[in-house]
């Protein structure tokens, strides 16, 4: 009798959200997220110091409340929109060759129960898919590391697959561009706002292969030498969605969303940018967030109430998000062709 083949473990990894909206399960979040060396990367203790001392204690009420704006009967949207996008995936593969496990980077579920459902049906290989279409060492390099931190623990190391980035994948670009082409219909919109998650610049400089980044004009091409700049990922994230809605280059603008304390941050800041739009007498704005591939704090609440809210502030009358791709069937798509062609 021939042995099965050990089938492939597929492990898909999204940031991650707090267990409930108390203030008391925010402030754990915050704190696993924060302490993070990738995210807050400067050394160990004055980032005790500024998480438990400043940001734990005050900001943690403050998302709460957000979070509540937020919070659905199924909880919270990030995370079922990933176990949604699990779900399709299952019937998608087949069942004798992968199993699919689902985790959060930062509480639960976490990255070690994922790993140990994935260990438990004695997959030979695993492919590992952090939900973030960019790299940034905030966000993909720490699900490796975190990845590692585990797997090195363990006797046998199977083989492991990390993707890095999937910006060009035509799947990822036609989903993007099948909501945006929803969007647009019955509209005539004077500006489309492509609104990334920011960084603080030093980790956009830090990340430069060689000194290529200089956070200016360089990251307006794309090419081997700047492929992990997060900067230049973004702008050609736009570029390609752009390309493939027929969008004229005069009507986009690229910003970045969700800064936090006093450091600069890349820019330009879409806070400022709106302000910006308003001057100019733009009135109608179509917005895409392509840095996050479902719906969550930043989308639902920062870009399409809080943003909103500045912009007709401002003389603004039409403010909308494109939603994001949450389990979208043909994004479910591009997560399958992304695994099946690592396999
Ligand atoms: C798109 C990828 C992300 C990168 C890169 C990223 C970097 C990064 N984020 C913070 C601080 C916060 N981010 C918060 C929420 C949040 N961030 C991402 C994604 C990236 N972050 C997502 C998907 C979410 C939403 C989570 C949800 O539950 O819906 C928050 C928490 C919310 C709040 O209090 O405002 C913080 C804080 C830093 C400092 C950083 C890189 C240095
Ligand atoms: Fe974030
Ligand atoms: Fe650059």
């Amino acid at each position: 009798m021939t042995k099965p083949t050990a089938k492939t473990g597929v492990l898909l990894v999204n940031l991650g959200t707090p267990d409930s909206t108390q203030t008391s399960d925010v402030r754990k979040y915050l704190r696993e997220f924060l302490m993070d060396g990738r995210v807050i990367d400067i050394p160990f203790v004055n980032r005790w110091m500024l998480i438990n001392l400043i940001i734990a204690p005050t900001r943690a009420p403050k998302s709460a409340a957000e979070y509540r704006k937020l919070w659905t009967e199924r909880g919270s949207p990030l995370l079922f929109h990933t176990e949604d996008l699990k779900a399709k995936l299952i019937q998608k593969l087949d069942p004798d060759n992968y199993i699919v496990a689902m985790a959060m980077r930062y509480q639960n579920p976490s990255i070690e129960k994922g790993l140990a459902e994935l260990r438990a049906a004695e997959v030979g290989k695993i492919i590992v898919l952090p939900l973030f279409p960019q790299y940034a060492s905030a966000s993909t390099g720490s699900v490796h590391d975190k990845v590692m931190e585990i797997a090195r623990t363990w006797q046998i190391i199977p083989e492991i697959t990390f993707i890095s980035n999937f910006i060009e994948h035509p799947l990822f670009l036609e989903a993007w561009a099948e909501l945006g082409r929803k969007a647009m219909q019955g509209h005539d919109y004077d500006k489309f706002v492509f609104s990334y998650h920011g960084l603080p610049e030093r980790q956009i400089l830090k990340g430069s292969v060689g000194e290529h980044c200089q956070l200016g004009t360089c990251c307006d091409t794309y090419s081997s030498k700047n492929q992990y700049c997060y900067r230049a990922q973004c702008f050609h994230t736009t570029r390609l969605l752009a390309e493939k809605l027929g969008l004229a280059k005069e009507k986009i603008t690229n910003c970045f969303q969700s800064r936090l304390g006093k450091d600069p941050w890349v820019k330009p800041y879409t806070d400022e940018v709106i302000k910006e739009l308003a001057a100019e007498g733009v009135k109608k704005v179509l917005v895409f967030s392509p840095a996050f591939v479902a719906d969550c704090l930043e989308t639902t609440v920062e870009v399409a109430q809080e943003y909103k809210e500045q912009f007709e502030a401002l003389g603004g009358e039409h403010w909308e998000l494109v939603p994001s791709l949450n389990s979208n069937d043909t994004w479910v798509d591009c997560v399958k062709d992304m695994v099946e062609s690592r396999s």
